[in-house]
């Protein structure tokens, strides 16, 4: 167990930020922190890293107390936070040199890292650029470079890909299952659930500063009772026709959006082949059909009546 956190409470004044957070995360894992804004993601982060005192609850990290004065722990953890922290006075090498210098003391160690990190996050063209001069995405990957350059053994990325363009963002996905394939446990936060899908081993669902879900991918969609949905791009239904589909047995609802009707199922039924034969039968004018699996979303909606993205 690389990270416990039990019963954490954090308190904004009257706002409870995190209420009675419980998280384990094991080594070797991507481990997923996925909730909407404001649901309490930076807030564990900071609380875990001893950033913000908090006023309940226990945080232990390589199995030992987290605390403020835990430098022997704080050595082994990288962070990549949501705001790209860098020095404008310094270039590309300086800033990542400098923040690995806060960790590795050796000049030579200290140079092979750097140039390990330079080339991890393809900067090597950048090493002499100051951060005014780089795009946002090459933002992005410099923040990583000087987060990780000391080879931690837990690395926290918090929003990592927020506004980045979508070959950086794939640049830095890709970067992370590397430096977990290379041995790192790793906590990435997002409120992308496409992103946290495709990294990610295990995950929580956060909303309201309480864990509603956590477990696989799997295992969350199993929580819930819509196990499949068909969705008809459909051009002639009336609301009579929609309210006949939501009498088929084993629909849960259906929902017309933009041409779309998408019709959710009950766990472990198949309608496909009764929806086709209804459209026909009832001459409704159709494109494309096709059938999905609930995503993270459908999960979040069906917990706490909302969408993860307002
Ligand atoms: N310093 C603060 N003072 C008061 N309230 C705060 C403070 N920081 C965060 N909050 C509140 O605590 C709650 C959790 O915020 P937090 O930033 O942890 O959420 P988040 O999931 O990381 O969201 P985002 O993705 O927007 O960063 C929110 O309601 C937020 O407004």
């Amino acid at each position: 167990m690389i990270v416990k956190i039990e019963n954490l409470v954090k308190r904004y004044d009257e706002l409870i930020a995190l209420d009675h957070l419980n998280l384990v995360i094991n080594e070797g894992e991507i481990f997923g922190l996925l909730g909407p804004n404001g649901s309490g993601k930076t807030t564990a982060i900071n609380c875990l890293l001893s950033l913000l005192k908090f006023n309940k609850g226990t945080i232990e990290i390589f199995g030992k107390e987290m605390k403020p004065s835990a430098y022997d722990i704080k050595r082994d953890i990288g962070i990549v936070m949501q705001n790209v922290a860098v020095f404008d006075e310094l270039t590309v090498y300086e800033n990542i040199d400098y923040f690995c210098g806060l960790y590795v003391k050796d000049k030579n160690t200290r140079k092979d890292l750097v140039k390990e990190a330079i080339e991890f996050v393809a900067l090597k063209d950048y090493v002499k650029f100051y951060p005014p001069k780089l795009s946002g995405g090459l933002l992005r990957r410099l923040n990583i470079a000087c987060g990780i350059a000391h080879k931690p053994k837990l690395i926290i990325l918090d929003e990592p890909t927020v506004a980045v363009d979508p070959q950086s963002r794939n640049n830095i996905l890709e970067g992370i299952k590397k430096l977990n394939e290379q041995g790192a446990t790793i906590i990435y936060t997002s409120h992308y659930m496409e992103e946290i899908e495709q990294l990610c081993s295990r995950l929580a669902i956060l909303d309201k500063g309480k864990v509603i879900a956590s477990g696989t991918k799997e295992e969350i969609k199993g929580m819930i009772s819509i196990g499949e949905k068909i969705v008809v791009e459909t051009f002639n239904i009336n609301e009579n026709h929609i309210d006949k589909i939501r009498d088929i047995p084993n629909v849960i609802d259906v929902e017309l959006r933009d041409n779309n009707l998408t019709i959710r199922q009950k766990n472990g039924a198949s309608n496909l082949i009764n929806i086709l034969s209804f459209i026909t039968d009832h001459d409704i004018s159709y494109g494309k059909i096709y059938s999905e699996l609930p995503t993270l979303n459908d999960v979040f909606l069906e917990i706490t009546g909302k969408e993860l993205r307002d």
